[in-house]
Formats: structure tokens, sequence, C-alpha cells
């Protein structure tokens, strides 16, 4: 793990909880965390939360993103919408060490609903420690980026 790493984090009101509990985690290993709220459990648009958290980094001021809503689907889609945004929905560690090693992935959505805590950690902690492989998979990545433009 590179500790220097920035992570921003997002959510909407689904659990605003979950996110800064993953904020505290992941902040005691050495990441630096940027969690951009919302601070109120009030109903809120995921639309909204994921593109801010998405626009962080495209921009490259931060390195890595997780978003949480209810279910990770529809804040993942609002990220993707951003160039430069490669972003899974992850109920599982397999799939968050997967997305990042064969996708290249550079966020990563959980559904607060959908997974317990405890999981939820484990599954940030793999999309975090895992490194992109590239060779292959980078020839893949390549193929799908033109569908952006
Ligand atoms: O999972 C989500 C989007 O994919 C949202 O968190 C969910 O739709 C919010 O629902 P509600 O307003 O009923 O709390």
């Amino acid at each position: 793990m590179t500790a220097s790493k920035r992570v921003v984090l997002s959510s909407d009101h689904a659990d605003i909880q979950l996110r800064q509990t993953i904020a505290d985690h992941i902040a005691s290993q050495g990441w630096e965390v940027i969690d951009i709220g919302p601070t109120t459990s009030d109903s809120t648009d995921y639309p909204k939360h994921g593109r801010e958290a998405a626009e962080r980094v495209a921009s490259g001021d931060c390195d890595l993103g997780v978003i949480v809503c209810g279910t990770g689907q529809g804040i993942m889609m609002a990220a993707n919408k951003v160039k430069g945004i490669r972003c899974g929905v992850c109920a599982d560690t397999f799939s968050a060490r997967m997305i990042r090693q064969h996708n290249d992935a550079n966020m990563l959505s959980i559904g607060a609903r959908v997974v317990g805590k405890g999981l939820a950690l484990d599954i940030v902690d793999a999309f975090l420690s895992a490194e992109f492989e590239g060779g292959r998979h980078a020839t893949r990545m390549e193929m799908i980026e033109p569908a952006e433009d």
C-alpha cells in the first residue's frame, strides 16, 4: 500500500455512518482521506455525490475513490459518467481485488443496504491494497476508452 495516496469518500443518506467508518478505517492505515460528505442523514440525491467524488479522481486531486449508496448501483452509474472514471460495485472481496488488478478501477462503490460493516471494510481493504497488473489487461482497458469520446 502506498500510504501517501489520497482517497475521496462520498455517499448519499443511505449510510453516512458506514462511510465515516470506512474513512476512519483507511485513515488508520495511512491513507489520506478526503471525505466530502454529506454530514447529515437527510435525504439527498446520489447522482450529485457520485459526480462530486468522481470529479476529484478525474481531476487528479485524489488517486482513488470509495462511494456508498443503498445498493451501490446508482452512485456508481453517476460516477462512471465522468470521463476517466472506472468504478465498480462490489459485494465481495474477490471482485474488489480484481477490479483493480484487471480493470484498473479508480473508484469502488459499495451498497450499504447489501453488505454489512465488516464485509464492507474487507472489500475496501481488498480494493485499496491491489494494484493494476497491466499487460493484456491494459490493452483491454484501452479498448473501452474510445467509448468515452
Ligand atoms: O441505492 C440507492 C441508489 O442506487 C439509493 O441509496 C436509494 O435509491 C435511496 O433510496 P431512498 O431515497 O428510498 O432512501
